[in-house]
């Protein structure tokens, strides 16, 4: 257990810089309050701390000198929703700089959700809580409301597959008849449509590609906080995004729906003459007169992601990345994929930067170099050198439950 003395210090023996310094106290001394720190301004390091009188005992400590790359002071401010994704590849720490983001937003007073889409979810073991319950949980150990939720799409598809086969596709059919195209849907009665899911015919295959997109992807989970009013309490909402492959995929989605219910309307338009074609024969009268109507709305909706995903007042996707050239060069690709979708980018977070060895370790020390030229080519890169770069060292704890996320966000949202 933690416990954190945070305390404002403006000045330290040899230093006039202002700093904020928060710190971990081991237990038994949870009590002792701080009146004087002797420190190196690393960002990271182990600190002496002395009461008066008293035998100095150490603290962990994070000395964050107030960084203009990061503004928080930005992302915080305002009562307007804002969304926030944290994408990049996998393992380098987006799930913790989107734990800690939604902590510090709560502290500060917005009502904040906090969602993974990543089907590998560490949320819960981000937070020690489990939050897998498919609908939003309320973080414990905080006076503000901060929930979160873990959706897995994966294994979404995978019940929605067995459901479909089992009934013989009715759940496809009911999608397929609350998007107005229940006609269509019938015309393959005789197939099982739950086979169609892996292997549409010709035509069919958009409808089954967007009531899949529909019913399991980010976007429409996206809209669903957007539209709710059950949701409209919430003032920040951060995105804990599945590595880059996906969430490039995630981003093209709305356009590729979008061309996707082009090519419907017009499949659907064809079937629909010919079916009044025939039913004019049996002297029946055409239906399904609001199918296009359906469509249209579906394809407003798809706009609307699409704008929300581009609107730089409410919407940031955050990069994060290590200080190594295989990560960086994934961050630069991933950047120069978001500047083509028009999706706002502004922070690069680096994060796992080793602080310089003061034990003299040959190991970090090296490792810390190679670092370094990492960094430096974040600097040289046309795509990314334009970003805020926001640098976090690595830390000797594990970034695990409530106040070790608060701990993390005083380093990374500064
Ligand atoms: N600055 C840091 N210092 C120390 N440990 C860190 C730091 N950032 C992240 N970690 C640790 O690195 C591991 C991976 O972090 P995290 O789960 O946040 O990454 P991720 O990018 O979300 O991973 P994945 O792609 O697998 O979902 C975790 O054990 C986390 O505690």
């Amino acid at each position: 257990m933690l416990s954190r003395c945070l305390r404002p210090i403006s000045r330290i023996p040899g230093n006039l810089i202002p700093i904020t310094l928060s710190h971990y106290i081991p237990k038994p001394q949870n009590n002792i309050p701080c009146h004087r720190i002797t420190a190196s301004l690393t960002s990271v390091s182990v600190l002496t701390c002395k009461r008066p009188n008293t035998v100095p005992f150490q603290v962990r400590s994070v000395a964050t000198i107030v960084d203009p790359a990061a503004r928080f002071d930005e992302m915080v401010i305002g009562p307007q929703r804002k969304y926030y994704f944290l994408g990049g590849k996998g393992g380098v720490g987006k799930t913790s700089c989107a734990a800690s983001l939604a902590v510090k937003f709560a502290d500060h007073g917005h009502p904040t959700i906090v969602i993974s889409t990543d089907p590998a979810h560490s949320l819960s073991d981000s937070f020690a809580q489990d939050l897998a319950r498919g609908d939003l949980v309320p973080i414990e150990g905080l006076n503000s409301p901060l929930f979160a939720l873990e959706i897995n799409p994966e294994k979404a598809k995978e019940d929605f597959q067995t459901a479909s086969q089992k009934n013989g596709g009715s759940a496809v059919k009911d999608f397929m008849n609350n998007m107005g195209l229940g006609m269509l849907a019938d015309q393959f009665g005789d197939l099982k449509l739950g086979e169609l899911l892996d292997t549409p015919p010709p035509g069919l295959d958009e409808a089954i590609a967007i009531s899949k997109a529909c019913i399991y992807l980010d976007p429409f989970l996206v809209m669903q906080f957007v539209e709710s009013p059950q949701y409209s309490m919430f003032s920040r909402i951060v995105f804990d995004t599945a590595p880059t492959g996906h969430t490039l995929r995630l981003l093209s989605l709305p356009d590729f729906l979008d061309a996707s219910i082009g090519k419907i309307m017009k499949f659907k338009q064809k079937l629909a003459s010919a079916a009044s074609a025939f039913k004019s024969v049996l002297g029946k009268a055409a239906e399904q007169q609001d199918v296009p109507d359906k469509l249209q709305q579906l394809r407003e909706r798809m706009t609307k992601v699409r704008d929300l995903f581009r609107d730089s007042n409410s919407t940031e996707f955050v990069i994060v990345t290590i200080p190594s050239v295989m990560a960086i060069n994934e961050s630069s690709r991933l950047h120069a994929s978001l500047r083509k979708e028009c999706v706002p980018v502004h922070r690069l977070i680096v994060n796992q930067i080793l602080p310089p060895s003061v034990s003299g370790c040959k190991f970090c020390t090296t490792k810390r170099k190679d670092q370094m030229r990492a960094i430096d080519m974040i600097r040289n890169d046309p795509e990314l050198a334009n970003l805020r770069i926001i640098e976090a060292d690595l830390v000797d704890l594990e970034i695990r439950g409530v106040p070790a996320l608060k701990f993390m966000g005083d380093i990374v949202w500064r």
